[in-house]
């Protein structure tokens, strides 16, 4: 296939407004899979993807389409994840894309990640053609949302498409727009070989397979390749297609998008961004924008029972075979025992993999807080990374610690705007920019401290917008903050695990009511526990937790032995995520509630 034939495209979208339908739309007038094997979702194939409905892993199709000029046409759809903590991820998509559909719900309007994304796509200078989804609803209002993204986004809407994907309503316009406003891939087909990484997955029979935009020369099935970020050469054993169904191939060349498989063991010797070429011919540079995975929020992963220990590490082992991002390290905790120090690139990412610990792999956990990376700068002149309130140095050994701040985009109706203003600046935010992107709605940008996020920001948000409000955010800079450590004691002991790193404006009203919530979660023992809150040697708040007088199962009237039972289950349910601390048993929710005060 020429290059002249070949498109190359990413859809964006804010999640929900229907990217993954609009694909398996693609996919099927394309008639690359047949009804039958039409799953409902094909794009988004992972089971924890589908639950919450949002795509994790990038996976791409090749189709093949027929256009109005009597041309075939192979139309190669790269699918970009839907969260900000995949931005790099997107950022490697589009790159090896000349154009993208910005899918817009016309009901609903531009939203926050709209933005973010189509200012990423703007950097690739990709041909953007607007596409106006789920006009069927009688709340659409194109035309408004054409205005909206003119005014808002700057791009020219005139032929922007209006379609529906639950009705197929416009589909064939967008095939034809691929063909006739993106344009083809350059490249050189007889250079040295240079392929752009855009996604690794394991599988389990074929090892990692990575998702590759071919720029210049050919991947030959039989060749040697080389990683040139990672620098490691490898046997190509096969390249295909993903059609989307893998189809095997003798290459890939240039302008092409396809799977390479070198039996690869692990996905971070693959890693995304990274160029491919040739070890006997390789290219004199890789492409640009190479960048290892950071993560960005970390967490103790402990197992609830501590002969689970062995079966934790297996568990992650075998995660980091398919995730490059996430990273661990042991920890002991003196009040948790053995675990792991875990790295995610963000709040979502350690959702996913707590929860497929879990389900998957079915283990009971206890996780602590998550903490941002903190730089301390030591007394001696050097600084130091710290993933853990337990790893602060001494007082008296620190200069200064600094924290990551975030540039946070907001979008909410205007009558909202008062709670988002006071949320914000009650999360120490310092307001940036606002505007009115249409009569209604409001865009708000704040520099907040990534700490002040990580938690419970976004359901606030939610709560305090009724679910109106989208949030973007993108990594500032580290500054320097008034920063102390606050420890809960719990008769007298700290416990490292419930430490804190706050702001010191905050840290007195914080260990109050700290204190006071671990009294209401702690669930009463047989002796009185003592729950103190500390910095440094000051006590600042002090709470009891009276003992138990009585058996529970007292309460219980009569013989009623079922009740009794279910009670005791119930306890019995609840005793599966507590951790014993010195003679206290501790339950899951108070590692958590140490950021979830307000
Ligand atoms: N009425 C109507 N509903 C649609 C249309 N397109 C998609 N939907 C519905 O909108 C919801 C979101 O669609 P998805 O395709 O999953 O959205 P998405 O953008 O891929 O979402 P993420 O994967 O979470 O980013 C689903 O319930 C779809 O059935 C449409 O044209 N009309």
């Amino acid at each position: 296939m020429s290059l002249e034939k070949i498109r190359n495209f990413s859809i964006i979208a804010h999640i929900d407004h229907g990217k993954s339908t609009i694909a398996d739309r693609l996919i099927q007038m394309t008639g690359a899979l047949t009804d039958r094997e039409m799953k409902e979702q094909v794009l988004d194939s992972m089971d924890i993807e589908r639950e919450r409905g949002i795509t994790i892993k990038a996976q791409s199709a090749r189709l093949r389409y027929t256009a109005k000029d009597g041309e075939e046409y192979i139309l190669n759809l790269i699918d970009t994840p839907g969260h900000v903590d995949f931005t790099y991820e997107v950022s490697r998509s589009l790159a090896a894309c000349e154009g993208a559909l910005l899918v817009v719900d016309a009901a609903q309007g531009v939203e926050a990640q709209t933005m973010a994304n189509v200012y990423l796509a703007l950097e690739h200078d990709l041909e953007i053609i607007p596409v106006l989804n789920k006009v069927d609803l009688p709340s659409a209002e194109p035309e408004r949302v054409k205005q909206q993204i003119e005014e808002v986004i700057g791009l020219d809407a005139s032929d922007a498409i209006e379609c529906s994907a639950k009705t197929g309503f416009g589909i064939d316009a967008i095939l034809e727009a691929l063909v006739k406003r993106v344009p083809p891939p350059k490249g050189d087909p007889n250079g040295p070989p240079k392929a752009l990484v855009v996604d690794s997955w394991y599988d389990n029979y074929l090892g990692v397979v990575s998702l590759a935009r071919v720029y210049d020369g050919e991947l030959k099935a039989g060749s040697k390749i080389r990683f040139m970020g990672v620098g490691m050469d490898y046997p190509l054993d096969a390249v295909g297609y993903l059609t989307p169904v893998l189809q095997k191939v003798p290459s890939l060349k240039a302008g092409d998008v396809g799977c390479v498989m070198a039996g690869i063991k692990v996905v971070k010797d693959a890693r995304v961004g990274d160029t491919i070429t040739d070890a006997r011919n390789p290219a004199p540079e890789a492409l640009p924008g190479f960048e290892e995975a950071k993560p960005m929020v970390f967490a103790g992963l402990y197992p609830v029972d501590s002969a689970d220990y062995e079966d934790l590490k297996e568990a992650l082992e075998k995660l980091s075979l398919n995730d490059a991002a996430i990273s661990y390290e042991t920890e002991t905790s003196p009040a948790l025992g053995f675990g792991v120090r875990c790295g995610f690139l963000g709040m979502l990412h350690m959702e996913i993999i707590q929860e497929r610990l879990e389900r998957e792999f079915d283990l009971d956990l206890v996780t602590t807080a998550p903490t941002v990376v903190y730089q301390v700068e030591l007394t001696d002149g050097t600084s130091v990374e710290v993933h853990s309130p337990a790893d602060l140095p001494a007082q008296n050994k620190r200069e200064a610690i600094l924290e990551p701040f975030i540039l946070a985009s907001i979008m909410a109706p205007s009558e909202y705007m008062g709670a988002v203003m006071t949320l914000c600046t009650e999360r120490r935010g310092i307001q940036r920019d606002m505007n009115y992107i249409s009569d209604t709605r409001v865009m708000i940008q704040y520099e907040m401290p990534l700490s002040e996020v990580v938690m419970d920001f976004f359901d606030r948000l939610k709560s305090a917008t009724k679910g109106y409000a989208s949030l973007d955010y993108q990594m500032l800079d580290y500054r320097e903050g008034k920063l102390v450590k606050l420890d809960i004691l719990i008769n007298g002991d700290p416990v490292d695990a419930l430490s804190v790193i706050v702001h010191a404006d905050k840290a007195d009203m914080r260990g109050r009511e700290l204190a006071k919530k671990m009294k209401e979660i702690i669930h009463r023992q047989m002796f009185d526990v003592a729950v103190q809150a500390a910095i440094g040697a000051k006590i600042i708040a002090r709470e009891t937790v009276k003992a138990l007088r009585k058996n529970v199962t007292a309460k219980c009237y009569g013989g009623d032995i079922t009740r009794k039972r279910k009670l005791l289950e119930k306890q019995k349910a609840g005793k599966k995520r507590m951790k014993q601390i010195g003679r206290v048993e501790i339950p899951q929710e108070a590692f958590l509630a140490v950021l979830k005060v307000d």
